[in-house]
């Protein structure tokens, strides 16, 4: 029986799995035949991806592999020539002095395959931080450049963070793929050998080594699976940690008491993910016994032919120690040729999921046309504008039709939710509509290449970054216009912010970031006028400012205000504001209801009208 005097206990954590439709085990219906069949796939993909970042060093990688199988192969021969003296008759200065030139082949095959190794990894050493740097910023750029639109897809974030697990695996992938090859080779070499020998050995071999490589697949198989069923939870753990630790929320944490039910939720979640993860470990031990006796009984049956090939004198004692060599030669290269083999089989899983992200993303990059929005547009024309966000029953922005002239300013109010914002990301094409047409002097923007739109626009959001930069950068955001400061420190000037920023240790320079060694912080006032001091320093002839002021104290505000009046002749200014005093200083005001936009005019005609403007206003007033 519970009741208000004992504790209800937390929820936990929202079950979250990567499963949604759009997200497909690339495993499920794989066969063990079809997995093998991708090792050359991946072979290929890799020496592609290194090819393409440094040639030199892949030949080089190539070279050494040649001459690591030569060399094995030399080895192999010169101790067959050296055992035929060495285990004959005679004395054994003879017998050593008969077997020298043999013994010298085997020192010089010896030193050559370790200079070669150490080259061989020299080269992976160079090809792998670049190769890992490309893939990494090939994610980053795919998912700067996807339209805004789709981080709303489904499984959007899942798929990414799978693809960045195959992002982490480049670190392996040369490496696997060079060991891989190197075991091939060396395998080649130990395998004619032995087939000169007697062609039964080589069968028995492969058969001792052939369990432990179907038992590796296995076990990537199942290893990739609980790392598939944890895509989701691990990539909204990721999320929470940063939440829970970040300075920026530290306040909020402590002073409402969060830290318990972050914790545990933060424990609740990692809990689940180990839960998925032990309960393989049974399957795992099955898999690793099975194939580790099967693999033994063949390889006591290899001894047992090589001790009966030379008890029954069907192969001489020279031969059978150099076979003993080659056995040994062969079965490391053949656990070599496994372990990497499966390796890499496991790579392809995850770089299968980086490289579905990146067609994914790239099928999102804007392809609107190759119109050029126009320089100064002297109108933006809404007509009819439809926009609903995915997995949402009704349009945020329903079928609004509104002119935007170039000199005016505009404010657009609304309660909460009546698309506001959606509507301003529609004006400068941020999100282009589903149905109507947005166009800048006729341009459409849906045709209009986004670079040509986004050059000519400044906005602040209503969630804007405090970048861990310089002050000068989070003013410019890396694109001064000019080689010295007297723009960054005007726009500095217009939100009210000389003073404050001559004050911090290094001004214009003062890292803005608190967590890092040397770096300063501002209030949440302050950021927001650098925010808008950014959106005034690019000039754009397109300003939008979504609740820009909602953290300015009076000064500030009305500052802002002013400026933004002085400078509103030549430009065309879109303010969301919520503060209905704040819309006396606009040409005109659009309120907006459910998505649509129910009234229009200037301050003393909305208020005279009686509609929800007047409302919302007289609710201002009520204190
Ligand atoms: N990224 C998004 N994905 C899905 N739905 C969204 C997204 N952004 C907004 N919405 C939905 O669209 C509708 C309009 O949101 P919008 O942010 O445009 O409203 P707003 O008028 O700016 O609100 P506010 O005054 O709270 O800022 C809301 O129902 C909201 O839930």
């Amino acid at each position: 029986m519970s009741s208000d005097a004992t504790p209800v206990p937390p929820p936990p954590p929202a079950e979250i799995t990567f499963a949604g439709h759009f997200g497909k085990n690339p495993l499920g219906g794989a066969s063990f035949r079809q997995m093998c069949a991708r090792l050359p796939s991946v072979l290929g993909q890799t020496c592609r991806m290194a090819w393409r970042i440094d040639r030199r060093s892949v030949l080089l990688l190539l070279v050494c592999q040649i001459v690591i199988g030569l060399a094995a192969a030399v080895l192999l021969g010169a101790t067959s020539r050296a055992m035929a003296p060495i285990l004959g008759e005679g004395r054994a200065a003879d017998r050593i002095e008969s077997a020298l030139p043999a013994l010298i082949v085997i020192a010089v095959a010896v030193g050559l395959a370790r200079v070669t190794t150490a080259l061989a990894s020299y080269a992976e050493g160079r090809i792998t931080p670049p190769l890992t740097t490309a893939a990494d910023a090939d994610m980053v750029e795919a998912v700067c450049r996807v339209e805004a639109s789709a981080y709303g897809e489904e499984g959007f974030a899942d798929r990414q963070e799978a693809a960045e697990m195959g992002v982490m695996r480049t670190t392996m992938m040369v490496r696997d793929a060079q060991q891989f090859m190197a075991a091939v080779i060396r395998m080649a070499a130990a395998a004619g050998v032995l087939t000169v020998l007697h062609p039964l050995m080589l069968a028995l071999l492969v058969l001792a080594v052939l369990p432990a490589g179907v038992g590796a697949v296995m076990s990537a198989r199942v290893d990739y699976e609980t790392h598939y069923a944890n895509v989701g939870d691990r990539n909204v753990r990721g999320m929470m940690r940063w939440w829970a630790t970040t300075p920026k929320l530290a306040d909020e944490v402590r002073a409402n008491g969060m830290t318990g039910y972050l914790m545990f939720w933060y424990r609740s979640l990692s809990e689940r993910i180990d839960r998925r993860t032990l309960a393989m470990a049974p399957r795992l031990l099955r898999i690793a016994l099975a194939t580790s006796a099967l693999g033994g009984a063949f390889l006591l049956a290899a001894w047992a032919t090589l001790a009966w090939l030379a008890v029954s004198g069907r192969v001489g004692l020279g031969v059978a120690a150099t076979a003993v060599v080659a056995v040994q030669s062969s079965l490391s290269a053949l656990s070599q040729l496994v372990s990497y083999g499966a390796a890499m089989f496991h790579t392809s899983l995850y770089l299968a999921d980086m490289r579905s992200f990146l067609d994914f993303a790239a099928e999102r990059a804007p392809r609107r046309g190759a119109l050029t929005a126009p320089e100064r547009p002297e109108e933006i024309r809404l007509d009819e504008v439809v926009y609903q966000y995915p997995n949402k029953e009704a349009p945020a922005v329903d079928r609004v039709s509104l002119t935007l002239r170039r000199g005016e300013v505009v404010a657009v109010v609304g309660e909460n939710g009546s698309g506001k914002s959606t509507l301003t990301r529609l004006i400068i094409g941020l999100y282009l509509p589903d149905k109507g047409k947005v166009a800048w002097d006729g341009v459409d923007v849906a045709a209009a290449d986004p670079d040509t739109v986004w050059r000519r626009t400044g906005l602040v959001p209503q969630f804007f970054g405090q970048w861990p930069l310089a002050v000068r950068e989070n003013v410019t955001l890396g694109q001064p216009r000019t080689h010295h400061d007297t723009p960054v420190w005007e726009a500095v000037d217009a939100v009210g912010m000389r003073a404050p920023v001559e004050e911090l240790p290094h001004g214009l320079d003062t890292l803005l970031a608190r967590e890092l060694w040397g770096g300063s912080e501002l209030s949440g006032g302050q950021w927001q006028r650098i925010a808008c001091s950014r959106a005034l320093y690019r000039r754009p002839p397109v300003l939008i400012l979504d609740e820009p002021t909602s953290e300015m104290d009076a000064r500030g505000e009305h500052r802002m205000f002013t400026v933004l009046k002085a400078m509103a002749h030549d430009r065309i200014t879109i303010v969301v504001t919520h503060r209905i005093e704040n819309t006396r200083m606009a040409d005109r005001i659009v309120v907006m209801e459910r998505g649509r936009v129910t009234e229009q005019g200037s301050y003393e005609d909305l208020l005279r009208s009686g509609g929800l403007f007047s409302e919302l206003h007289a609710l201002s007033q009520d204190r």
